[in-house]
Order: structure tokens, then C-alpha cells, then sequence
């Protein structure tokens, strides 16, 4: 039995501005109640701008939800203009910060060194990376998404201590099943990240691979979100589109009565 506390976080991806962030946090925060926190830990990652806000009303009514940034600078301040760096999310007291989103990668051309270097930052800075992998349809079609996924793995992660990597988060996020409806089957959610985790053990050892938690992310919502983390190896959920609904995120949190 797991002792991994799962983790279910909202990436807002560019929607909601300011206000309409403060409101959906109050509502969250409104519905969720002391024992949803307790066996979950939940997230949500605004837009930029919404940060400060966010802070604001967090540090303010002392809520238990965490928030964190959907990318990283991979550098620590200077002249790179729209970039935000690792020191400023710290400042606003982020948790976590994706990195190497599947959007990041395809719209901006990141690459897994550049992905790896981003991590880095975000482990300077004291925050904890949600590293995003997974395969586009055309890879999985030809029956190369491990190997896919694991080389997205083996890129984000190196030079990484074992100190480091045994807090970080990996969200497995199959492209094709992103803002699609086109849920992964629970069975091909889990072959994934068993395989994801058996690299981190070989990478480093089945003691850090055993701390690592492992979200899926793809078209999750209410009505499927029990039987994908029924899986072994799923440890929570990178949910995009249904994390925009406040009552729909409260019932993928609450996953266990779905
Ligand atoms: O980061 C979240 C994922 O890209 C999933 O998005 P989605 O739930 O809208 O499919």
C-alpha cells in the first residue's frame, strides 16, 4: 500500500485573470473542507498574473490549497524579456511549478535539456517541479510511448540528485488525450508509470522511485477520475479543462466517493 499522498492540482493554463482567480479559490476553498485536505493535497496553477492574488488570499484566510507557476525561467535574472524567474515565484510563496508541459514543448519548441535546466532552477529556488511527459498520438500509434516517455524522463531528470528527485512530481500527460475527451485507459495510465517508475529505480534507487509521485493528466474528470487512480502507480491527477469548473474540481478531488 502506498503511503504517497495523492495529488491533485488544476492547471488553469491560460485562462481566469485576477478577480476571476480570487473568486474560484474562494470557491474552492468555500467547498473544500478539513478532512478533503487530510489524504489530498491540492493545487491549482494560475496564470502568472494571478499569482500575487492567489498569495494574497491564501496567506490571508490561511487555505490549506497550494499554488504554483505553469513555467519557469531557467535563468536567474538579467535581460530575458517575459520570462519569470525561479527567485520571483519563491517570493510569492509557489509550491510547485510545472515544467515541460506538453503546450511548452509543442508551442515553444522546449526540449528535454532545456526542460532539465528549468528543473534546476525550480530546485534553487526551493520549489517543487511538476515534470510533464508523455507521447503524442503518431508515438503511441507505432508502440514507442515508453521508450518516448522514458527518454522525456531520463532528459528532465539529469544530473538531479537523488535528494531532489525523490520530491519532485512527474505528471504523465499523454498528448493526445489533452483538452481531447480522449481519456487514456486505466490500464495504459498505469503501464506508463509503472515504467516511469521503474526508471527513476534504475536511475537512482527503489527507495526514491517508491517517494515519487506520479499524476496522470489527460481529459480527467468526475466520472473518470476513480478508476485511473485506482491504479498502483497513479498518485494523482493534472487536471486542465474540468479544474476551470469550481464544483467539478471539488468532485475530482473527492475521487474517492465518484
Ligand atoms: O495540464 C493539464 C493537462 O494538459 C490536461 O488538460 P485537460 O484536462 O484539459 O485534458
Amino acid at each position: 500500500m502506498s503511503t504517497r499522498t495523492p495529488l491533485m492540482a488544476g492547471n488553469w493554463k491560460m485562462n481566469l485573470n485576477h478577480l476571476e482567480a480570487i473568486a474560484h479559490v474562494q470557491k474552492l476553498a468555500f467547498a473544500l473542507a478539513d478532512k478533503d485536505y487530510e489524504a489530498v493535497e491540492v493545487a491549482v496553477l494560475p496564470p502568472f498574473t494571478d499569482l500575487r492574488s492567489v498569495q494574497t488570499l491564501v496567506d490571508g484566510d490561511k487555505l490549506k490549497i497550494k499554488y504554483g507557476a505553469q513555467d519557469i525561467s531557467a535563468h536567474d535574472s538579467g535581460a530575458y524579456t517575459g520570462e519569470i524567474s525561479g527567485s520571483m515565484l519563491a517570493k510569492l510563496k509557489c509550491t510547485y511549478v510545472a515544467i515541460g508541459h506538453s503546450e511548452r514543448r509543442q508551442y515553444h519548441r522546449e526540449t528535454d535539456e532545456q526542460v532539465n535546466a528549468k528543473a534546476k532552477a525550480a530546485f534553487k529556488h526551493g520549489l517543487t517541479p511538476i515534470l510533464c511527459v508523455g507521447e503524442e498520438l503518431d508515438v503511441r500509434e507505432a508502440g514507442d510511448h515508453v521508450s518516448h516517455t522514458l527518454a522525456q524522463i531520463e532528459g528532465g531528470l539529469k544530473d538531479l540528485t537523488a535528494e531532489q528527485v525523490e520530491t519532485i512530481v512527474i505528471a504523465y500527460e499523454p498528448v493526445w488525450a489533452i483538452g481531447t475527451g480522449k481519456v487514456c485507459g486505466a490500464g495504459d495510465a498505469q503501464e506508463v508509470c509503472a515504467a516511469v517508475r521503474g526508471k527513476i529505480a534504475e536511475l537512482y534507487t527503489q527507495d526514491v522511485a517508491d517517494k515519487v509521485r506520479i499524476q496522470y493528466g489527460g481529459s480527467v474528470k468526475s466520472g473518470n477520475v476513480a478508476e485511473i487512480m485506482a491504479q498502483p502507480d497513479v498518485d494523482g491527477a493534472l487536471v486542465g479543462g474540468a479544474s476551470l469548473d469550481a464544483d467539478e474540481f471539488v468532485k475530482i478531488v473527492r475521487f474517492r466517493d465518484q
